[in-house]
């Protein structure tokens, strides 16, 4: 095993990779350090779970398990770029280009029916939505900015949406009947197994057993309404147009992979309901699914003109809707993953409010996201700038995040135990000696699930936090909810850690709304604060705030300090942004930001150091730190237009400050010797490297593919200075 495994994944992050890992995979070699790669991205994740489909040479090895086995070692040092989270049209559309490429995939079964069809099905599901990061995550997330980072966004500030307190933009959520009025919790004595079964009047009919949770564990169970979900969403659409402004729906169908697709379905119908009620069988007859979207749908219904004007009508009354690509007429419900709250939401409160419309202009709009569990954080951010006016990057502190995460902490873990109704009755979670412990009545359609977390991951959770507030001295806050069940217990385990260390009056407990407005107040302030989270306030804070503080969540130092040891350091905290990818295949520039990779890398290298005594690692990753800096301080950070410096040119820059750090350090003098030439020749450089990578910008390109690029094609297009290459090797 390589010393340091680094991610391939897709979209820009595996871009950027093309061009930046063979500089990093060179100047490790120099410090004897080897750089290894594991595929997880989709495409990889597709070929490796069918190999009695595919040919000898064809066959691609399971990394994603090899991944997930290692992060359970204390040898692991993983970097983690992020990947596809894929929603079903993505999926397919990935099966088809690998279907073109040669590579006799099955289909992705839509209805499956005969049993081939059907286990066809389950291993495709094992690989939609967010089925990487909960297999490596075996440890919980220290999400901050570095301070050059955080420094340097404050002495440059970026541009932001004027908030005003006339702004119709609102929130909107379910008064009740939601996962979290409807939640039970309790924290198991002992070890036991357990089973979840729905009672009807026909007997019970198991839903899933073998559940297995260890002494201490917190298993919590809920439902959402459907009934009281589509009163809910008819209600916004009315109150949106009576309002004049855009329904924008924010949710979750990746990391929630079972249960956001099917809210998503329910707006689809109801925004459609004239369209579903008029044609809905032929609808069914034309493989329409509501949770695929009004992407897959507009598609299957395409030679049908009936239904096309039936659709156009019904779009014409109801409110605009907020759109992801107006110039191309794709809307909020096209596809499930365009949508996805942690990032939705930030940019439109970072820009004051403001969504785009059909219309291609900026409007207000009504912010429906369905559950109110987590949705009071925005609600409260929203009140806060329309009372206090933007928040200034320039003077403001910043919120750094202790997520718990290991483990498949909480609602992101759930999808195995969670279900769509298929008729109402009583679900029932029955313990192995027969107790009954938790129960809710349910109608069909009722959206039921549990989600547990375990009591190591709690409680080195709770140790995270007390060390990282120790290192900050700054303001922690615990955002738990007493009055909500799952809160409550957390609660009681975390009281007695911070009391057993003498460190209760370092902290406070605070539900999420009264949490983000303390947080807010803090920061407006200038100083700093931590928010100690679950699961699901770990992701939508870790890109809230960086996204208000610093104009990206991509340049986010991300740590997961794996509970056996290992380390893995994720680069930055947001996603693989596939707009860059189009920019890129139109016009050849490449706007992603590495800088999450390289604070990643700079972490991954100090910590080979300390895990194993590797010194020159050591020199590696301060030098690392340096480049970092020179590269915010000389403003060597990608443009987002076309014809000015791209993720390329800021790899150059990187390469040079790091060579020239390693070759002016005094610590290592064999490594100092080694680098010198590198740094003078990629000095002596710049001007044709500069201008052959200026060049290569401005048509478009052909990558082979998108899911499944071709290398070769890739490399030529990502590494486009022979002068470079010729340093680099
Ligand atoms: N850790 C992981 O593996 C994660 C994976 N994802 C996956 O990523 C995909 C896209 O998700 P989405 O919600 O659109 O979020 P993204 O974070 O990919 O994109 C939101 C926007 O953030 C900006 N952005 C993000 N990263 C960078 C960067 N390095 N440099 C510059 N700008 C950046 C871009 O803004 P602009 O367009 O203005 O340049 C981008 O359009 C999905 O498939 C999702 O599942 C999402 C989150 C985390
Ligand atoms: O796993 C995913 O789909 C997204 C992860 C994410 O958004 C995060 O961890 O911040
Ligand atoms: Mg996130």
């Amino acid at each position: 095993m390589s010393d340091i495994i680094y991610t391939k994944v897709d979209e820009a992050p595996e871009l950027a990779s093309a061009s930046l890992l063979p500089i990093i995979k060179k100047f490790a070699e120099a410090a004897g350090v080897s750089v290894g790669t594991k595929d997880i991205s989709l495409a990889g994740r597709i070929l490796a779970t069918f190999p009695e489909h595919l040919s000898e040479e064809q066959r691609q090895s399971d990394d994603l398990a090899e991944l997930g086995r290692l992060v359970k070692t204390p040898e692991a040092n993983v970097i983690k770029l992020p990947n596809i989270s894929a929603s079903v049209p993505q999926l397919v559309a990935a099966i088809k280009e690998l279907q073109a490429q040669g590579y006799a995939l099955p289909d992705y079964p839509e209805e499956p029916s005969t049993d081939e069809e059907k286990a066809v099905r389950a291993k495709y599901d094992g690989i939609k939505g967010s089925a990487v990061n909960p297999v490596l995550r075996e440890g919980n997330s220290d999400r901050r900015a570095a301070k050059a980072v955080k420094s340097f966004a404050q002495s440059n500030p970026h541009r932001m949406g004027v908030w005003t307190a006339d702004s119709k933009t609102h929130v909107s959520s379910m008064s009740g009947n939601d996962f979290f009025s409807n939640e039970d919790s309790a924290t198991l004595d002992a070890a036991t197994g357990a089973k979840i079964v729905l009672e009807t009047a026909d007997g019970e009919k198991v839903l899933k057993e073998g559940l297995e949770y260890p002494a201490g564990t917190v298993v919590d169970a809920t439902f959402m309404s459907a009934a009281a979900l589509k009163d809910f969403l008819n209600t916004q659409i009315e109150k949106t147009k009576e309002d004049g402004i855009l329904f924008s729906l924010h949710l979750k169908a990746t990391m929630m992979k079972v249960s956001d697709p099917i809210l998503f379905g329910h707006a689809v119908k109801t925004y459609l309901a004239p369209v579903f009620e008029k044609h809905g069988a032929k609808l069914k007859e034309l493989g329409v699914n509501p949770n695929s979207g009004l992407g897959d749908l507009l598609e299957r219904v395409k030679g049908e003109s009936e239904i096309m004007a039936d659709i156009d009508a019904c779009m014409e009354e109801r409110p605009p809707m907020y759109m992801v690509d107006s110039d191309k007429g794709i809307t909020n419900l096209h596809v499930s993953s365009d949508v996805i709250i942690d990032a939705s939401m930030p940019a439109l409160i970072r820009a004051g409010g403001k969504g785009w419309g059909p219309d291609g202009k900026e409007h207000d709009a009504n912010c429906v996201i369905p559950d109110s569990s987590y949705a009071p954080v925005y609600d409260e951010a929203i009140n806060f700038f329309k009372e206090n006016g933007k928040l200034d990057p320039a003077t403001a502190g910043t919120v750094q995040n202790i997520g718990l995460m290991a483990q498949k902490a909480e609602e992101y873990g759930s999808h195995p135990t969670t279900f769509e109704l298929a008729e109402a009755g009583t679900v029932k979670m029955i313990l192995d000696d027969g107790t009954v412990l938790h129960q809710h009545k349910v109608d069909a359609g009722d959206i039921w699930r549990s989600s547990s977390a375990r009591k190591a991951p709690i409680e080195d959770w709770v140790n995270l936090a007390i060390s990282r507030q120790k290192a900050e001295g700054c303001r922690a806050i615990f955002w738990l909810d007493e009055s909500r069940a799952h809160d409550a217990e957390l609660i009681s385990y975390v009281k007695p850690i911070l009391e057993a260390q003498g460190v209760a009056d370092k902290f406070e407990i605070m539900a999420p709304r009264e949490a983000t407005r303390a947080s807010l107040e803090t920061i407006t302030k200038g100083e700093n604060t931590i928010a100690i989270t679950g699961n699901v306030l770990r992701d939508y804070l870790t890109d809230l705030f960086p996204i208000l503080e610093l104009a990206t969540s991509a340049k986010m130092l991300s740590i997961v300090k794996l509970m056996n040891g290992g380390g893995l350091f994720e680069t930055g905290a947001g996603g693989s942004a596939p707009k860059h990818v189009q920019q890129l295949m139109e016009q050849n520039h490449l706007r992603w930001d590495s800088l999450g990779e390289f604070c990643a890398l700079g972490e991954s290298l100090k910590f080979l150091a300390d895990a194993r005594g590797n010194e020159k690692a050591r020199v590696l990753g301060d030098a690392v730190e340096t480049a970092t800096q020179g590269i915010l301080d000389h403003g060597r950070s990608p443009s987002r237009k076309v014809g000015e410096p791209d993720n390329r040119d800021s790899h150059y820059w990187f390469a040079r400050y790091w060579a020239e750090a390693v070759a002016a350090q005094s610590d290592d003098a064999e490594l100092a010797a080694e680098f010198a030439p590198i740094a003078k020749d990629l000095a002596a450089k710049e001007a044709d490297i500069l201008s052959e990578l200026a060049a290569a910008q401005g048509a478009a390109v052909d990558l082979g593919g998108y899911y499944h690029t071709d290398a070769e094609k890739t490399a030529r297009v990502m590494r486009p200075s022979e002068t470079l290459n010729g340093i680099i090797g």
